[in-house]
């Protein structure tokens, strides 16, 4: 089982988001969609790159997406797709937000934010990462999102070293993914990093791959203290 890379007693004091966002991401089939979603998540993922064990295929259909609670955001997770296939997938399926965990550059993400569609720019992170490198995402991006760095675009269930983030530098507010389990809720809860909005979750809560169990989504939400929104 991966540990968590630090206590968060161990981070530098920042303010504390008011509520951390959360992002259960990797859905698919329609029992695991509509119990997770009784949750309350903030977000729900949908990966929309078939080389991904949690690809939609046709297990998801544009009813099931149309049919979650108006508080969902819906977000599409797609690997270097054109502009015109997401805008037309973002339609279809009623999406919110495009998160994009290819090589798609700054101009692509001002395009799609420009038919309307918010934008979440996926970043692997090392030892190394270089913010200066995300200058130009900047105008053009509601959300990054920082996960680890693994042989598959996202999805990977590594956890990466987040004193990296120490450093952040940015306006963008973020989302910290990479190998999140309930054991890690406790931490996360009282994690304090600049610019951190949210966390992502994914397949450290899975029966199968895009297959959630709602219990382990349940343990980490009463892990982090969360509580429905009243
Ligand atoms: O999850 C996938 O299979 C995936 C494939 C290709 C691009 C992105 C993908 N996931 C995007 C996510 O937002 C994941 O939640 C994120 O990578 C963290 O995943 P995990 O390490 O399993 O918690």
């Amino acid at each position: 089982m991966p540990t968590p890379p630090l206590s968060a007693a161990s981070l530098p004091s920042e303010d504390l988001p008011a509520r951390l966002l959360v992002k259960v991401c990797g859905m698919r089939e329609a029992a695991s969609l509509n119990a997770v979603a009784d949750l309350e998540p903030d977000f729900l993922g949908f990966i929309f790159s078939p080389a991904s064990p949690r690809y939609v295929g046709d297990v998801l259909t544009p009813d099931l997406v149309h049919g979650l609670p108006d508080r969902v955001q819906r977000v599409g997770v797609f690997v270097n797709e054109s502009t015109a296939q997401v805008q037309a997938i973002a339609f279809r399926f009623g999406l919110d937000f495009v998160q994009l965990h290819g090589q798609e550059t700054p101009a692509q993400c001002a395009e799609l934010r420009a038919t309307g569609l918010r934008v979440i720019k996926a970043f692997g992170v090392g030892e190394a990462f270089d913010f200066d490198a995300l200058g130009p995402y900047v105008p053009h991006c509601d959300y990054f999102l920082f996960d680890a760095q693994g042989p598959a675009p996202g999805g990977n269930g590594r956890v990466f070293d987040w004193r990296v983030l120490e450093k952040y530098p940015w306006p963008v507010p973020y989302l910290l993914a990479g190998g999140l389990r309930p054991e890690h809720a406790a931490v996360v809860r009282n994690l304090r990093l600049p610019g951190l909005a949210g966390i992502d979750l994914n397949s450290g809560l899975e029966i199968a791959p895009g297959v959630k169990d709602p219990a382990r989504v349940a343990a980490f939400f009463d892990g982090m203290g969360r509580t429905k929104a009243a």
